[in-house]
């Protein structure tokens, strides 16, 4: 018998730059901790040529150039079996896709499974975050529903750089499981049982970065962006606790960390959207130049619908989905940015402001 034969397995679904990225961190954890340590990393992708050049190769050069991934990690395009007999689910999708595939999951889902999301969006039209998402879907109960948020730029990741995140779950021992999965040499997750908070954080930060690419293609400058952010993290921090987050995890990693690297990043793809924007281009040639999931341009519209849902202001959401909906040109949208009555600062950090 194989040593690792009695071993849990965990399946990665989706083998974009995050997905395969989190199963290097899962798989360098694993080699770290013989005791523990799953016996089997599967990612799911899409595309067969993918998951073959990751079964065998050990690459995969579309998302994370000619980085050598642990031999742990193995590939199918089969998404059932994938997710057969995995103890732990991760999804990795972008947020508007996740839905179609739940119902195959569902069908494969092992009793007991705990799933994971990594997508930082909003469903649009449910207005629905992805947890909730999950639990229609599967059938899974809350303390069975885990979330990874923080500032986790994958190729910074993938580059084995250091940084910190947050696993959250209504569980905390299953929070702590996870957080025992994934800690690696470079990634050090901390637990929070605000998944709400945790979750708002990440889709909202999307936004506010593509509001400081607008900014930086519009040759706005740093007193501009550092404003932009700080206001940003106000609004997300007034939406967040309108549905119930905690005002601290908003200045924790998952909402001041990852919004400071995002907005500050060229690596981040929803502030190169936002560039892209700010020079000018109309939201159909930023789409089509951008090559990976930019989950804030898709997020947005559905942000402010659900902050209108809960009276909560947030006026830097709105400019930026005036700019998406062409109702506004982007060289005006600096002073809209900012726009708003004159108060006090510290007012309007909650929702009944
Ligand atoms: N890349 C990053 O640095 C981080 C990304 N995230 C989040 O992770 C999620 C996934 O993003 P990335 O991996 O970066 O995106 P990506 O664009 O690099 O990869 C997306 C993956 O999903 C697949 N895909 C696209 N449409 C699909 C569909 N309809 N059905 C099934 N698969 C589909 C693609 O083939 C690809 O494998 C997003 O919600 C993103 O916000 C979170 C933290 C860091
Ligand atoms: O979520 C991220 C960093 O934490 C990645 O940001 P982008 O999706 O903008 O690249």
């Amino acid at each position: 018998m194989s040593s690792t034969a009695h071993k849990e397995k965990i399946a990665v679904l989706g083998a974009g730059s995050w997905g395969t990225t989190f199963a290097k961190v899962l798989a360098d954890a694993a080699a770290g901790d013989a005791e523990g340590a799953p016996g089997q990393i599967v990612l799911w992708a899409r595309r067969p040529e993918v998951a073959d050049e990751i079964s065998q190769r050990h690459t995969n050069t579309t998302y994370l150039d000619q980085l050598t991934l642990p031999e742990l990690i193995t590939a199918t395009d089969q998404l059932s079996a994938a997710v057969s007999g995995a103890g732990v689910v991760v999804l990795a999708l972008p947020a508007q896709s996740l839905r179609d595939h739940l119902p195959e999951v569902r069908q494969a889902l092992a009793p007991g499974a705990v799933v994971v999301s990594l997508i930082k969006g909003l469903e649009r039209g449910t207005h629905l975050r992805m947890s909730e998402v999950i639990a229609a879907e599967l059938g899974v109960a809350d303390d069975h529903i885990a979330v990874l948020s923080g500032p986790n730029l994958a190729m910074e990741i993938a580059r084995e750089e250091p940084t910190a995140s947050v696993v959250a779950c209504r569980d905390a021992a299953v929070a702590e499981r996870i957080a025992g999965l994934c800690s690696a040499r470079y990634f050090r997750p901390y637990t929070n049982t605000d998944v709400t908070g945790v979750e708002i954080a990440g889709i909202v930060k999307n936004v506010i970065a593509l509001a400081v690419g607008m900014c930086d293609g519009q040759q706005l400058g740093d007193n501009s962006k550092a404003s932009v952010i700080t206001r940003g993290l106000a609004e997300t921090t007034r939406l967040a606790v309108a549905l119930g987050g905690r005002l601290e995890t908003l200045s924790g990693l998952a909402g001041l960390g990852d919004l400071v690297a995002t907005c500050a990043s060229p690596l981040s793809r929803n502030r190169s959207a936002g560039r892209l924007l700010g020079q000018g281009y109309s939201p159909e040639e930023t789409a089509q130049q951008m090559t990976q999931t930019a989950e804030g341009i898709k997020s947005a519209g559905a942000v402010l619908e659900l902050a209108h849902q809960h009276q909560v202001e947030m006026p830097i959401t709105e400019a930026v989905v005036a700019v998406l909906t062409g109702k506004l040109a982007v060289e005006n949208i600096a002073t809209l940015l900012l726009a708003r009555e004159l108060k006090a600062e510290r007012e309007g950090l909650t929702h009944d402001r």
